[in-house]
Order: structure tokens, then sequence, then C-alpha cells
């Protein structure tokens, strides 16, 4: 046992679950501390390293979460948002520092994210890499220089599995265009056109999702007049990124108050 912080891993089979393990197995600043899955997952009792193919490195994957968070120092959680609400109740108790990537929230599955945060920091973000979230600056500070007769698209590509649309990233890169044309996302946004749609709506924000193969995830904000366009783009070609904000996140949460927060706070962008 060492000082190092100590990291939960839920969804631990997980595409994402087996790149974050590796990811904290392999930090010199943090340890991992616990590995979560469901109630009858096979790996349920096993040891981690070797469920996840390599040599034993002595955790046992359980479905315990309040033993496994009190016994650490913070949750990194990518798994689905049902989950994600049990989980942060019992980041709460155990006043666990909750990393949520969870993407695919309602509003009031966000509502009910919130009164954990009361008791345990919670940082929360839909892409936690440092390129889509300077991205987000950009496109907001584009979306305010330029004219409403500027149409805005956001467009994702990512792989066959993916259960939710538009992804994460997407409307974060939504948002703050949104915000930076000075009205709220869900005001105006148009999604999943199909048939005899009519023209676009004036100053919508429009979303395109695009599903297949093994795409990690890609994200265009297009910014589309007469005559001339302006594509922001990001490209993951490895899930890594995404394990290393988690991480810098559970890191950065270690001395902060309770509360809500995202990667831009992280990143301090
Ligand atoms: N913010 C970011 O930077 C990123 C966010 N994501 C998001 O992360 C989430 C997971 O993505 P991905 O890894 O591809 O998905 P996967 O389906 O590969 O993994 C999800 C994991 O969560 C587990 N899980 C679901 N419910 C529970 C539960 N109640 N208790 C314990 N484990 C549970 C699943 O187990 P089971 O198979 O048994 O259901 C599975 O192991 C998605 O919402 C995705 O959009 C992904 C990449 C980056
Ligand atoms: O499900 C994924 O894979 C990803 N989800 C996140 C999202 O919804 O934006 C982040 C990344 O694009 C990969």
């Amino acid at each position: 046992m060492t000082d190092l912080p100590g990291i939960v891993i839920t969804g631990a089979s997980g595409r994402m679950g087996r790149m974050l393990c590796a990811t904290v197995a392999a930090s010199d600043k943090a340890r991992l501390a616990g590995a979560i899955e469901r109630k009858g997952h096979a790996w349920i009792g096993r040891d981690l390293g070797e469920a996840l193919g390599g040599a034993p490195n002595g955790v046992i994957v359980t479905d315990d979460p309040l033993d496994a968070f009190a016994k650490a120092q913070a949750v990194i959680d990518f798994t689905a948002p049902a989950a994600t609400i049990e989980f942060a109740k019992i980041a709460a108790q155990a006043r666990c520092v909750h990393v949520i990537g969870t993407t695919g929230f309602e509003t009031a599955d966000l509502d009910a994210l919130a009164p954990a945060a009361r008791h345990a920091v919670q940082i929360r973000a839909g892409n936690m890499s440092l390129g889509v979230n300077l991205l987000t600056q950009l496109a907001k500070k584009v979306a305010q220089a330029l004219d409403a007769d500027w149409d805005i698209e956001v467009i994702e590509a990512h792989h066959n599995k993916k259960v939710d649309a538009p992804s994460g990233t997407a409307l974060m890169l939504g948002r703050a265009a949104a915000e930076g044309r000075g009205f709220v996302l869900e005001d105006n946004m148009e999604s999943g056109r199909h048939g005899i749609t009519g023209a676009r709506t004036p100053g919508a924000i429009g979303f395109s999702a695009i599903r297949g193969g093994d795409i990690v995830g890609e994200h265009d904000v297009l910014f589309a007049t007469a005559g001339e366009r302006i594509v922001l783009r990001h490209i993951a070609t490895d899930r890594a990124i995404f394990a290393r904000g988690a991480l810098k996140a559970a890191l950065w949460g270690q001395d902060k108050k309770p509360g809500q927060y995202d990667m831009i706070d992280v990143l301090g962008l």
C-alpha cells in the first residue's frame, strides 16, 4: 500500500473501463484501488489483471461499490446514465471524487446527479480530452464572431456499438456555439432530419450522427454561409486520450470543495 490516491474504475470490462484500468495501473501518481462490475458479471471475484488478460495485480473485481469507494479517494466512471446516478450517491457517501465520463444523460438524470455534489467533488464532461475541450472554446469564439447568417452544424462519427446520439462531445460543442450566439442550445437545435423537413430553421444548431466500424470519435463544427465554409475538427484515434484526461481530473479533484466541475475547470482553459 502506498500514499498515492486510490482510484476505483466502474464498468472495468467496458471499452473505456479497460483503458482506464491500464492508464491508472501505469501511472506513478495514483494506484488502482478497485474495479466494479454489475452483479452476476463473469469477472466478479476474479483478479482484475488476469481478467484483462495479463499478470495478476491483486485487485479483485467486485459488485460492492460502497465497500470499494470507501477504501479509495476517487472513482472514474464511464458506464451508463442509470448506473452513474447510483454511483454518484455512493461516491457522496464515501466522500470520493467522482469523475463522470458517461454520456447520454436526459435533463432528469442531470437533476438526479446534482444532490450528490453537495457532499463530494463531481467532475463531468462528455469528452475528457484536451483537444475537444480546447475546441469548445474555439467553437464559442467563432460562433460569437460570425453573423447569424452563418449556419452551424455539428457532425459526429463513432463506432457501431455507441448507444447515444448526439454524442456527449457533439452536445458540448453545440452548447459552446450556442453560448457564443447568446442562446441556450435546447431552445434552438435540430437533429435527426428525415423526410420533408422544410427549410433549415434560421439560427438553429444542427446535429448529424454517423455510426460505423471502430471509429473512436470524430467531430466537426461546420460554419456555413453563402460562398464559404469553416470547419473546426477533432479526430480521436486512441481512447487513451479520454483515460488520461479522466485520471488528471481525479487527481485535480483531490483538494477541491464538494461541487460540480467540468474539464474546463480541470484544464484551466
Ligand atoms: N467523456 C469521455 O471522454 C468519454 C465518454 N465515453 C462514454 O463512456 C460510456 C461508456 O463507453 P464504453 O466504454 O464505450 O461502453 P461499454 O459498453 O464498452 O462499457 C460500459 C461498461 O459499463 C458497465 N456498466 C453498465 N451499467 C453498469 C452497472 N450498473 N454497474 C456496473 N457496471 C455497469 C458495462 O457492463 P455491462 O456490459 O455488464 O453492461 C460495461 O462494462 C458511454 O456513455 C460513452 O459515451 C466514452 C469515451 C470517452
Ligand atoms: O461512446 C464513445 O465511444 C465516446 N463517447 C463520448 C461522446 O459521447 O462524445 C466521447 C468520445 O467521442 C467517445
